[in-house]
C-alpha cells in the first residue's frame, strides 16, 4: 500500500501506511516513512494533493480559501481623536451583535478587528428553533428535519427537532451592513493593551493608534485578550477537527443531519486506537448537504487534557475508511479547540466581556454562537441603558452594571448546573457515555431542548437532572452517582457560597 505525496516541487512515496501516526504515542509500527503526520498535516494544511491508493484512506485536496467581504468599510480616523461610546474589540458574531445595536441607539461604535472582512472560519451548527427566535432565518444556508444519534451499532436517536447550518457569509454580511448604515467605524489591527481612566479607557493598537471609549467590550473569543482571571484556568477542552467535502458518496440520510454517532466499529481493526477511543471517546458529526456533499466532522465533547488533533484526524481517517467514505476534495477544513467550562472572569471588572471571553461556552455541549447572539441585546441594551441615563454612572460603576445583567445570579447557577454536568462527562468512558446519551435523548424534548439550548434555569434544571435520572439505566445512575458526587458537592457549595 503506497502513499503518494505530491508537492508542486517534489514526488514521494510513503509506504506502509495502515493510518496516521501520532507523535508521542507507542504505536510507531503506522508511521509513514519519510514524514511525521505533524509535517504530513502541514503539507496537508498547505494545499498538498495527497493520494492514497488504498480503500481504507482518504484521498484530499484541500485548498485553503481565506474569503473577504466585498464592502468598503467606513475606517476609524484616529487625527480626529474623538472618544467613542463604545469600542468592541473583536469582529466575531457576538462583537458586532453589540456594535449593530448600539449603534442603532445612536451611540458611537467602533469596531477593532485584524481581519475585519473575513468571513469567519469555522462552520455553525443550531436548532432551527434558535435562530428563528432571534428573526434569523435567513442566515441559514441549510436546514434539515430532524437530527440523528446512533448511541451504538444497535440503538439510534431519531431527532425530532429542525437542525440548521449558519451561512456565516450572510450573517456577517447582515450584521456589518447595518453596523455600516448605523455610522459604526471599523479599526483594522490587534488591541494590545488597554490603559484605564475614571471616565474613558485607551486602547493601544498594533499599528501604534490609539483609541479612546468610554465603555470597552473584550469579543476576542478564546483569546481573552483584555478580560482578567483570578482563579486557575482549568477547562475541559472540545476539540474537532472538520471537512467540508466533495465524496463519491456516503451513506447517510440526507433529509437528517448527524448529530452524534458514537459507533466504533471503524476500529476493531486497531486495538490500540479502539482503547484509546474507549477511554476518551470521539463522535462523527455530519451535515449531509448533498449524496455527495457533506462536513463532517470528528469532535471530543470534553476532555481534560484536550485530545490532540493528530489523535482525532486518525479516528476520523479510519471512521470514513469503515463507512466506505471517499473523498473527492475538500473545500474547506476546520481545526477546533474549544476551552469549556472553568471559572468566571473577575466579575466586575472594567472591561466589559462578550462569547468565550466572558465565560458564556457552553460548559457541557460546547455550543455558544445561538446563547452569545441571545445575550448581545442584553450586553447592548445594558450600555445603552447605563450610557443614556446618567453620565455620573461611567467607568466602574457603569461596566459592573453591564457585568450584572449579563451575569445575574439565575446564569451564575446555571452555568454551575452546566459545570457539575461537564465534570461528569469529563469522567464518562465510552460505554458510559452511550448509556449516558441514551438517557438524555429519551427525555421530554422540552428538557433536552432546553438544556442544550441554555433555556432551563435553575429549577427546572433540577427537576431535568431527576429526569435524566429516572430515565438512566441502572448502571448509569450508578455511574452518575459514584461520578457525580463529588462534582454535586462542589456544584452544591458554590451555589451555597453565592448569594448576591
Ligand atoms: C463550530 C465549532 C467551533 C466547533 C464544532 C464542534 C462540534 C461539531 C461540536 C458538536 C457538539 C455537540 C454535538 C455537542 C452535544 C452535546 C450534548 C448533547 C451534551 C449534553 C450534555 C448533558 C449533560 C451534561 C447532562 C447532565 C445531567 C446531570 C449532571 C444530571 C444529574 C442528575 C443527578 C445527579 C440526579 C440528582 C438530581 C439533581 C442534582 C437535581
Amino acid at each position: 500500500m503506497d502513499i503518494l505525496l505530491k508537492t508542486p516541487n517534489k514526488l514521494e512515496f510513503l509506504q506502509p501506511f495502515h493510518g496516521f501516526s501520532v507523535k508521542g504515542s507507542s504505536f510507531s509500527s503506522v508511521k509513514p516513512l519519510k514524514l511525521g503526520f505533524r509535517k504530513f498535516c502541514e503539507n496537508w494544511r498547505r494545499g498538498v494533493c495527497v493520494k492514497a491508493r488504498s480503500s481504507t484512506l482518504l484521498e484530499l485536496v484541500p485548498e485553503i480559501k481565506k474569503e473577504n467581504l466585498d464592502f468598503e468599510l467606513p475606517m476609524y480616523d484616529p487625527s480626529k481623536g474623538l472618544v467613542v461610546d463604545l469600542a468592541v474589540v473583536g469582529g466575531g458574531p457576538a462583537g458586532l451583535a453589540v456594535a449593530q445595536q448600539v449603534s442603532e441607539a445612536g451611540l458611537s461604535v467602533c469596531s477593532i478587528d485584524p481581519s475585519p472582512k473575513l468571513i469567519w472560519p469555522n462552520n455553525y451548527g443550531v436548532w432551527v428553533d434558535e435562530f428563528e427566535a432571534m428573526d434569523l432565518l435567513d442566515c441559514l444556508d441549510a436546514t434539515w428535519s430532524g437530527a440523528v444519534v446512533y448511541v451504538d451499532d444497535d440503538r439510534t436517536k431519531n431527532l425530532d427537532r429542525p437542525y440548521g447550518r449558519v451561512n456565516r457569509k450572510q450573517l456577517k454580511s447582515k450584521m456589518m451592513q447595518k453596523c455600516i448604515l448605523n455610522g459604526v467605524k471599523f479599526h483594522q489591527a490587534k488591541v494590545i493593551k488597554v490603559i484605564h481612566e475614571e471616565a474613558k479607557s485607551m486602547l493601544i493598537c498594533s499599528d501604534g493608534v490609539t483609541i479612546q471609549a468610554t465603555v470597552v467590550l473584550d469579543a476576542t473569543g478564546f483569546s481573552r485578550c483584555l478580560v482578567q482571571y483570578d482563579k486557575p484556568y482549568n477547562p475541559g477542552y472540545q476539540v474537532a477537527y472538520g471537512i467540508l467535502a466533495e465524496v463519491e458518496e456516503h451513506p447517510f440520510d440526507t433529509s437528517k443531519m448527524l448529530f452524534m454517532d458514537w459507533r466504533d466499529s471503524h476500529l476493531n481493526n486497531n486495538m490500540e486506537l479502539k482503547e484509546r477511543n474507549r477511554k476518551v471517546p470521539t463522535f462523527l458529526y455530519a451535515m449531509p448537504f448533498s449524496s455527495n456533499r457533506i462536513f463532517l466532522e470528528e469532535t471530543s465533547l470534553v476532555a481534560r487534557p484536550g485530545l490532540r488533533m493528530d489523535d482525532i484526524q486518525e479516528r476520523m481517517v479510519a471512521r470514513l475508511s469503515h463507512l466506505g467514505i471517499k473523498v473527492k476534495s475538500i473545500e474547506e477544513d476546520e481545526h477546533c479547540v474549544i476551552p469549556m467550562g472553568g471559572p468566571l472572569p473577575v466579575i466586575p471588572q472594567r472591561v466589559v466581556g462578550i462569547g468565550g471571553t466572558a465565560g458564556m461556552v457552553h460548559p457541557s455541549t460546547g455550543y455558544m454562537v445561538a446563547r452569545t447572539l441571545a445575550a448581545a441585546p442584553v450586553v447592548a441594551n445594558a450600555i445603552i441603558q447605563y450610557l443614556g441615563s446618567d453620565k455620573d454612572h461611567l467607568g466602574n460603576d457603569l461596566s459592573a452594571s453591564v457585568w450584572k445583567d449579563l451575569w445575574p445570579i439565575e446564569r451564575r447557577r446555571q452555568r454551575e448546573f452546566f459545570c457539575f454536568g461537564m465534570d461528569i462527562l469529563l469522567k464518562l468512558d465510552l460505554s458510559a457515555t452511550r448509556r449516558f446519551f441514551d438517557a438524555f435523548f429519551d427525555l421530554e424534548p422540552r428538557y433536552w431542548h432546553g438544556f442544550l439550548s441554555s433555556r432551563l434555569l435553575l429549577p427546572e434544571l433540577m427537576f431535568f437532572g431527576l429526569s435524566l435520572f429516572s430515565h438512566a439505566s441502572n448502571t448509569s445512575r450508578l455511574e452518575i452517582m459514584t461520578k457525580g458526587t463529588v462534582p454535586l458537592v462542589t456544584m452544591i457549595n458554590n451555589l451555597l457560597k453565592d448569594t448576591e
